[in-house]
């Protein structure tokens, strides 16, 4: 019975080892893709930056009285909480849980403590119950924050922007994410290589989407459908929604949409 409870909730970290690459926009379309869905999602901002809650509406984190870090505290400090702390809930029928300037302090203060890497874990095991999807936005490097989300997630999905040679970072990331499957995280997959940003108009981008395709497409899932550049996309963060809510009919919404469908597809 335990297994099955664990099976029911599938928990994705989306990562990256460049920034900009359009990893929040992606988690924040795939977390409304799936509540249209019909599926109860929570979506977990796990960069210091806030870039994730700023995107849900919450333009000044660093207001925020409760978030990761509050959390991430109190099971370092062994403290009792509930497991409704700190949840936003957005407009969009996605909960969040928010993360602002608080959370970089985290990222040195774990290095001193027992399981260093597994504290985000323990969070993520008692709220796997709650919910059908948690989705964890990470900040794009590997350090400590990182880690603990590699290490509590069943499969990571990498935003590639095709607009520059992403050879070198992605494989110091699939080196990484190796390292942890063997280390911390037996269960761990790669979801798949998500291809951002891209300008068909450009010879560039598809040069950069064959080259990912060829270097990759033998041993990782490369989400069939790419997302298409477009302002539209670029101006969800300052409006606090989705590109559902903001574009529905749009290319982008069209995309996102494909990709939330392949998402459900490895449901296990
Ligand atoms: N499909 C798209 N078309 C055009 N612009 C986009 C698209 N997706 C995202 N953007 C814009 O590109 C910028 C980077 O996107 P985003 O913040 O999602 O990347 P990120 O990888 O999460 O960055 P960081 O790691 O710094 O948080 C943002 O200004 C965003 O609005």
């Amino acid at each position: 019975m335990e297994e099955k409870v664990m099976k029911d909730c599938k928990v994705l970290a989306l990562c990256s080892q460049k920034g900009g690459v359009g990893k929040t926009t992606s988690c924040v379309n795939l977390a409304v893709g799936l509540a249209k869905a019909g599926k109860k999602v929570l979506v977990i901002d796990n960069d210091p930056q806030g870039s994730m809650t700023a995107s849900l509406g919450y333009h000044n984190p660093d207001e925020l009285p409760i978030t990761l870090a509050t959390i991430l505290t109190k099971i370092v400090e062994d403290e009792p909480f509930e497991n409704t702390l700190g949840i936003l809930h957005h407009q969009e029928g996605i909960d969040l849980i928010p993360a602002n300037i608080e959370l970089s302090g985290m990222e040195v203060s774990l290095v001193n403590i027992m399981s260093r890497e597994l504290v985000l874990k323990q969070y993520i095991e008692r709220m796997r119950g709650e919910y059908d999807y948690i989705l964890i936005d990470c900040m794009p490097s590997l350090g400590m924050l990182t880690i603990n989300a590699l290490a509590s997630v069943d499969a990571v999905i990498i935003p590639v922007q095709a607009a520059y040679l992403p050879v070198k970072g992605l494989e110091q990331l699939i080196r990484t994410i190796g390292k942890v499957r063997r280390q911390l995280n037996k269960q761990l997959k790669i979801g798949g290589i998500l291809i951002t940003m891209v300008d068909n108009r450009t010879n560039y981008a598809r040069d950069i989407s064959d080259l990912i395709f060829d270097t990759y497409g033998n041993q990782i899932k490369i989400f069939p459908q790419s997302i298409p550049f477009s302002v539209r996309a670029a101006e969800i963060s300052a409006e606090g929604i989705s590109i559902f809510e903001h574009d529905p009919k749009g290319k982008v919404a069209a995309a996102y949409w494909q990709m939330t469908q392949e998402v459900l597809l490895d449901e296990r």
